[in-house]
């Protein structure tokens, strides 16, 4: 048997970054295999429907469906060589290998994209749900345990980079559990819209017509066969946009996987040093300084966000065919397989990586105690605006500049001030506590972070 040397391969998705993954997996949807076996499934499906209708001869379904068996992607390819002309290829590859009473059944009536689009249709769709989602929610789950564990574990939160007020490390995953689950669900609806056609060569069904009163009756048959419906209009295509919805659901959901990356990329540094990916025991960080332990997963997530978010715009331009049709939609739409292997890639590799994340619980609190003094200015200015003081935030203001200056709590700093005094006796004791322990300062994070975890558990039955 011939090994399959996939260093032959011109994609790094091929021969990097998908040999972690599953290959044969994804293979079996986003191949060039997988292509040709999508659209033959579409002619099968065809003559199944002029069989029932009593077209074409009662057993030429099973003579197709043993002709794409033995099909092989060489073999179209060899035809194409002659054809110029990918689906006529296929067509003719069909038409060899079946009788002669159900050749002319082959493509009966049909135009190119009635093939190209509704097999496009229903491998997308068939790849979101055995493969995409499935894939998306074990990551899911990685979150939500980390999030449930972690729920408590106070952090700074920051913005701009600045520390500002207390969260809980399970609340900052938490706001990805969310936001995950909420693109899962949107690639799990636009992945259901997408639509096939079979309406003839600009759309008015006009070789359809010829044969049949109902012809939207008989492309209704044909696409239920494969589990799709048709759209209210087409021309030679299939209207662009359930695709165009469809793969920007995928790729705001490899948003979130970059942001996630990022974050935590950022929650690496040195300085901060929050989270650590684990390091294998033979793992190399740096090539000339052997103490480096780089985010190299983290990085590796965003590259391939930069590398493939900017699909977007083909998929864009692709709404624009001229007329009832122009080709220019055609080879910038074979390229979506490899945005959905990378997002499958980053997704694993997140996964991986989510799973054994070490998080530096010294560190956390180390980063938290820096600035437990400061982090107390916005309850302690709302108490005493509350309280009744005239310019709380101004004065609380240059308290942090004293504090500051004298390396002295804010709290030290009202006792010393005969005016603050007076208002703090009438904090009673469980706003006093906020000040005087700012760790409890967190709000209700650690309790959405409860009832985050408990929907998504619920809503991708992961409890
Ligand atoms: O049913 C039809 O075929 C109707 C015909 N339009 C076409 N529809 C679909 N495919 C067509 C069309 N024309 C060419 N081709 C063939 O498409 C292939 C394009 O190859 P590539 O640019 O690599 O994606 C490449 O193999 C092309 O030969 C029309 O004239 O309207």
């Amino acid at each position: 048997m011939q090994t399959r040397d996939i260093f032959a391969n011109i994609s790094p998705l091929d021969h990097r970054y998908s040999r972690g993954e599953n290959f044969s997996e994804l293979s079996k949807y986003l191949s060039e295999n997988a292509t040709i076996a999508f659209q033959a499934e579409v002619e099968l499906a065809l003559v199944k429907v002029l069989a029932k209708r009593g077209i074409c001869p009662h057993n030429a379904p099973q003579e197709v469906e043993k002709a794409i068996q033995d099909l092989s992607t060489e073999e179209v390819y060899e035809e194409e060589a002659k054809t110029k002309h990918n689906i006529r290829a296929l067509v003719n590859c069909i038409q060899k290998k079946v009788s002669k009473e159900t050749r002319p059944y082959i493509h009966f009536t049909a135009t190119s994209y009635d093939i190209v689009d509704t097999a496009n249709s229903l491998r997308y769709k068939k790849t979101a749900e055995e493969l995409i989602l499935p894939q998306l929610i074990e990551l899911e789950k990685t979150w939500l345990d980390i999030a449930e564990r972690e729920k408590d574990r106070v952090q700074i939160g920051r913005t701009h980079g600045q520390h500002a007020v207390p969260i809980t490390f399970g609340f900052t995953i938490a706001e990805y559990v969310s936001r995950f689950g909420e693109r899962i669900k949107e690639i799990e609806a636009k992945s259901q819209k997408l639509i096939g056609k079979f309406s003839g060569a600009v759309g008015a069904y006009n070789a359809s017509s010829i044969f049949f009163d109902d012809p939207e009756e008989f492309e209704k048959e044909v696409l239920a066969e494969l589990g799709l419906k048709a759209g209210e209009h087409s021309t030679q295509i299939v209207a662009p946009e359930a695709i165009t919805d469809f793969i920007h659901s995928l790729i705001a959901a490899f948003g979130v996987l970059a942001a996630f990356a990022d974050d935590m990329r950022h929650l690496q540094r040195s300085e901060i040093a929050e989270i650590g990916e684990h390091f294998a025991e033979d793992q190399v960080g740096s090539s000339t300084m052997p103490h480096k332990r780089n985010p190299i997963n983290y990085e590796n997530v965003k590259s391939m966000w930069k590398a493939f978010m900017p699909q977007m715009n083909t998929v864009y331009m692709d709404q624009l065919s001229e007329h009832q049709r122009d080709l220019s939609n055609s080879a910038s739409s074979r390229f979506i397989p490899e945005l959905i292997a990378a997002l499958l890639s980053s997704a694993a590799r997140l996964n991986r990586v989510s799973q054994k994340m070490l998080v530096d619980e010294e560190n956390i609190k180390q980063n938290f105690e820096q600035n437990k003094k400061m982090i107390v200015a916005e309850p302690l200015y709302i108490l005493l605006a509350a309280a009744g003081h005239p310019d709380a935030h101004e004065a609380v203001r240059k308290l942090t500049l004293k504090a500051q200056h004298r390396n002295i709590s804010l709290k030290d700093l009202v006792a010393e001030s005969d005016e603050l005094k007076g208002y703090w006796k009438n904090f009673n004791d469980k706003q006093k506590e906020l000040i005087l322990n700012p760790a409890k300062y967190t709000g209700i994070a650690s309790k959405k972070t409860e009832k985050i975890v408990k929907k998504w558990r619920l809503e991708f039955d992961l409890a």
